[in-house]
């Protein structure tokens, strides 16, 4: 069931070693197929080497193993949470990606710097509050998923695809799973980017609104221009 999905699925995860994305297992990418509502998801703490389609994981909603002889990733729970309250997302990736991390582990949001960050993300790269004592020892990654969604109360998560889970780490996402890792990759990159400049000449607050408003709508704006059309 869902083969064609398990090959996607696997070769997004794949790509988070090849991208410097991941040291060991530490990172997860998912794909739901929204007909069935099945989700498929890697294997937790499997090396991503011995890694095959095979071994993905299929779950439903309420987060019961449909198909696969392993257990799902230990972030499943959060997954879940984002495809429930996010319909537009077709996959969600999470890593603990050096640079995301340090932003994560600061309990800071990442401002938009410059054009880099704006021509994916539309203003700052939220960060979630910490979770409360409760939260961590209830159902700790649903709770995680929640938070996340509360962070985004207002906000449009596909002109944002990604968060900052506070002490935690990136969570990204997009139509499927490969597009999930590019905007991850894409936000490593601009979390480093910020950090430096910050740490460069004290710019601690961000561009200017109307340049970062002209590079995020010329790429996904009602009238959008960048590329071919
Ligand atoms: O945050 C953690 C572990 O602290 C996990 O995201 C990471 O190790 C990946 O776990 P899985 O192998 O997907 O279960």
């Amino acid at each position: 069931m869902l083969e064609k999905i398990k090959d996607r699925v696997l070769k997004a995860n794949l790509e988070l070693p090849k991208r410097n994305l991941v040291v060991y297992t530490w990172g997860n990418v998912s794909e739901i197929d929204r007909e069935t509502g099945l989700v498929v998801i890697k294997p937790s703490g499997v090396d991503y080497e011995n890694m095959t389609a095979e071994d993905m994981v299929v779950v439903d909603l309420e987060g019961n193993v449909v198909e696969g002889k392993l257990r799902p990733s230990s972030d499943t729970p959060t997954h879940i949470e984002l495809y429930k309250a996010f319909s537009e997302i077709g996959g969600i990736v999470h890593t603990h990606s050096h640079w995301a991390t340090i932003w994560a582990q600061a309990g800071m949001s990442i401002p938009a710097m410059g054009t880099t960050h704006a021509d994916y993300f539309y203003g700052e790269i939220p960060c979630t509050r910490p979770l409360k004592d409760d939260e961590i020892l209830g159902s700790y990654e649903k709770e995680t998923g929640k938070v996340i969604i509360e962070t985004f109360k207002g906000k449009n998560p596909m002109h944002t695809p990604g968060v900052i889970v506070n002490d935690h780490g990136p969570f990204c996402w997009g139509k499927d799973g490969k597009d999930a890792v590019h905007n991850a990759v894409v936000l490593e990159e601009v979390a480093s980017m910020a950090y430096h400049t910050i740490a460069l000449n004290c710019k601690d607050k961000g561009a200017d609104k109307i340049l970062i408003d002209k590079h995020f709508l010329r790429k996904h704006g009602e009238n959008a221009y960048y590329g071919q059309r």
